[in-house]
């Protein structure tokens, strides 16, 4: 099953730029800051960017040369914390937006991590099991100079999975000769991986949606819900939201939409892609439901509308038929900043991924804590504690909206960011402090 989750077939993306849709949210929020010049500069500079480049043996026995990434962000409020990606369409400057995403995530839920991503360029659907673990070995072997328990800790991203960080950590201590559980998070649970990990992102994602029901007396049998993306963060989302009695309508995944109105069972779901040779949905099946297209089910009139899947989804032209109440971003960066501007324009409320989907980097800090210790968990221990990092988070959000009449991104955005700023002058990186002394 792990396996199958690593063939899926990958994205073919809209070329949009990430990095220049997360520098503009930085601008906006260093201005309402007041940060000077260069307090820009530092927070908005990666401390370091690796390329590398390694042979691999592929199975025919000729040597593919592989290209791989680490950004490492910002370490001022602890060490770098990011995933790794295996897709087609990795890139440097993707790379750095998303681990700038990261420094700010771990700010925003107040876990003592900065920011980092890493990827390689590969095509895991057309790789077997032996190429992807001998990728994976040389990647590690790579930038293992500059990864570490209290240096930078990796974890399962866009193509990766519990078996791809299983083989992270073994080459780590191979190479270092030494046990480090703590290097990597989600691991499986046999060799340090933390209860509630796998379906972590997805329970915050929906805890999150749960919470703006309430805050706007909308009970959960009432909500209809429509999530783009069905792998480890979209299923588990959806599979929290049905058990609080919200009705999933439609779901996708790169097979296309599956829609029923009167509600899609997920656990059934679930079970067909865990069993799927692909890990997909192509060919699911049940009474009432009917194949529609990914854009026809950002269109459906429905309550949440949780884009699960890759960057860039929702874009200035389908944006105008986006009829939901709420847009959750569960996946990172699924709305470019033109969208953003036509959603709110359209009074739909956009709940941003540096808070809806930091529930994964919350439970990976518990795992990477109860590896440094050696004492467990429960698997209630670790969804309560994740529950509540989450909604403290959301409540100072909306606290900071309330009192500047900032957008829920633009909120998100100046607490992350001035938490940032704070330490990176305390550690003396920076005389010039930033001059809005409340966020
Ligand atoms: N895994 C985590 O813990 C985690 C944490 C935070 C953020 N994220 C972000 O969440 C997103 C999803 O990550 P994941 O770990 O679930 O990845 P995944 O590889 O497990 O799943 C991705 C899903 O999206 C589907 N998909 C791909 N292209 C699609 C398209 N065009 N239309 C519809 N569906 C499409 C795939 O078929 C698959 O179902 C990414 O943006 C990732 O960076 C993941």
């Amino acid at each position: 099953m792990l396996e199958n989750a690593l063939t899926q077939k990958p994205l073919s993306l809209e070329v949009l730029d990430l990095e220049a849709g997360v520098n503009k949210y930085f601008n906006s929020a260093a201005e309402f800051l007041k940060l000077n010049d260069s307090s820009k500069i530092l927070l908005s500079t990666a401390e370091k960017e690796i390329k590398v480049s390694f042979p691999v043996t592929m199975d025919d026995g000729s040597t593919s040369i592989f290209t791989g990434y680490r950004v490492q962000h910002s370490s001022a409020r602890g060490p770098y914390k990011g995933g790794i990606r295996y897709h087609p369409s990795v890139t440097m400057e993707e790379t750095k937006a998303l681990a700038s995403l990261m420094t700010w995530k771990c700010s925003l839920v107040d876990i003592p991590y900065g920011g980092a991503k890493g990827g390689v360029i590969c095509h895991p659907a057309t790789m077997s099991v032996c190429e992807l673990e001998r990728v994976t070995r040389q990647y590690t072997d790579s930038i293992m100079a500059f990864i570490g328990p209290k240096k930078d800790i990796p974890a399962p991203d866009v193509g990766t999975n519990e078996l791809v960080m299983s083989w992270f950590l073994d080459e780590y201590n191979r190479q270092s000769g030494c046990h480090h559980p703590a290097v990597v998070t989600g691991k499986p649970i046999s060799i340090g991986g933390s209860l509630g990990r796998l379906e972590a992102t997805g329970y915050g994602v929906a805890k999150i949606a749960l919470a703006m029901l309430a805050e706007n007396n909308i009970s959960p049998s009432h909500a209809t819900v429509a999530i783009q993306g069905f792998g480890k963060v979209g299923s588990w989302t959806a599979a929290r939201l049905a058990q609080a009695g919200c009705r999933i309508v439609a779901v996708s995944d790169i097979t296309g939409g599956y829609y029923k109105p009167d509600g899609v069972s997920i656990e059934k779901a679930m079970k067909y892609v865990n069993a799927s040779p692909q890990g997909t949905l192509s060919g699911y099946y049940e009474k009432g439901l009917t194949k529609i297209s990914n854009d026809a089910l950002l269109g459906l009139e429905v309550t949440l509308l949780i884009p699960a899947a890759m960057e860039n989804q929702i874009t200035e032209q389908n944006a105008r038929s986006v009829k939901a109440n709420f847009v959750i971003e569960a996946a990172n960066g699924p709305v470019t900043p033109a969208a953003d501007l036509v959603l709110e324009q359209k009074g739909i409320q956009v709940v941003p991924d540096i808070l809806a989907n930091a529930g994964g980097v919350v439970v990976s800090y518990y795992e990477w804590t109860q590896n440094l210790s050696g004492l467990s968990l429960s698997h209630k221990e670790v969804i309560n504690r994740m529950d509540q990092k989450m909604l403290q988070s959301l409540n100072t959000i909306l606290k900071v909206k309330k009192e500047t009449g900032l957008s829920l991104r633009q909120a998100a955005y100046v607490i992350a960011m001035g938490k940032v700023a704070d330490a990176a002058m305390l550690r003396g990186w920076n005389s010039a402090k930033k001059n809005a002394d409340n966020y």
